[in-house]
């Protein structure tokens, strides 16, 4: 079978790979190429609408697509709990979402360890960097490997004192610090804190090819989704942390 794609934010790093992946795909064909100045329209007739564009956008073309029938991948950062929470409300019967805050196999594993060793310490902190053209900090994988080892520990870390400054954007009771430079993809820090000892958990992209065997994934899978899936850590038949 052949599924045809809608490709929201074509124009952009992510859409441009994604438009080669399916380039080079045998069960994969593109539909259509949207950026800033296309309308929803355009996505009509597509089996999957993938969306890699800003968050307020992607909310947008989530809902159309869901309007209309079209189940959808989505990449884009910025889909905090809250927007999830509404979104799988909003979710009609039978269709389907899946919200992949990062598609790299290595950082999908990277954050389940954390969630594995979170268990272990009370002072944790997270150091992510990324290329200097990234629009949003903290980045969307930090947001959620924070909340994930919060949820995994059954209780939030205690944050910083309040008053002392410098000390990142606290999420789910966990510090995160945001790096923005040239020369860096993606790169994100989990460092653990214990008695005479810490624990570092890294993970490194160095190329957005990373991402290309989660879109493949995400893609197959979304045909057939329904309600929502956050991250491809099923796809890749990795667990719930014991
Ligand atoms: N889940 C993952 O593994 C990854 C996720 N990302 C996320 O994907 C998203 C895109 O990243 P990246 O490709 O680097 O970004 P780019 O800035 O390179 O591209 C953004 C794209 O979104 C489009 N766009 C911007 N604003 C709007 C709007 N208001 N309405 C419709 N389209 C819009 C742009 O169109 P135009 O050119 O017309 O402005 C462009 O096509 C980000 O949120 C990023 O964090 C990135 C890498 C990996
Ligand atoms: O904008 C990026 O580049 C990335 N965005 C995602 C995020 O915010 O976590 C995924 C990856 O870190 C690359």
């Amino acid at each position: 079978m052949t599924i045809s794609v809608a490709v929201a934010g074509a124009s952009g790093r992510m859409g441009t790979l994604i438009q080669q992946i399916i380039a080079n795909s045998e069960n994969l064909k593109l539909h259509a190429a949207l950026t800033s100045t296309s309308s929803p329209e355009e996505m009509l007739g597509a089996d999957v609408l993938i969306d890699v564009t800003r968050i307020e956008a992607s909310e947008k073309n989530v809902a159309f697509a869901l309007e209309h029938g079209i189940n959808a991948v989505v990449g884009t950062s910025g889909w905090s709990q809250e927007r999830l929470t509404g979104l799988e409300q909003r979710i009609p019967e039978g269709r389907g979402v899946i919200v992949v805050p990062n598609f790299s196999v290595g950082s999908v594993l990277g954050t389940h360890l954390a969630t594995i060793a979170g268990k272990f310490y009370d002072s944790i902190e997270i150091l992510e960097a990324h290329h200097d053209k990234k629009v949003d900090s903290p980045s969307g994988t930090a947001v959620r490997t924070a909340e994930a080892i919060s949820a995994a520990r059954g209780s939030e870390p205690v944050p910083p004192n309040a008053d002392q400054r410098s000390r990142g954007e606290v999420v789910a009771g966990i510090p995160v610090h945001a790096l923005r430079l040239r020369g860096v993809v993606a790169d994100q820090q989990v460092i653990f804190g214990g008695t005479g000892e810490t624990l570092t958990i890294r993970h490194e992209t160095f190329s957005n090819t990373a991402y290309t065997q989660g879109i493949q994934l995400a893609l197959e899978a979304a045909t057939t989704a329904t309600g929502l899936t956050v991250g491809i850590d099923g796809l890749l038949g990795i667990g719930a942390a014991a």
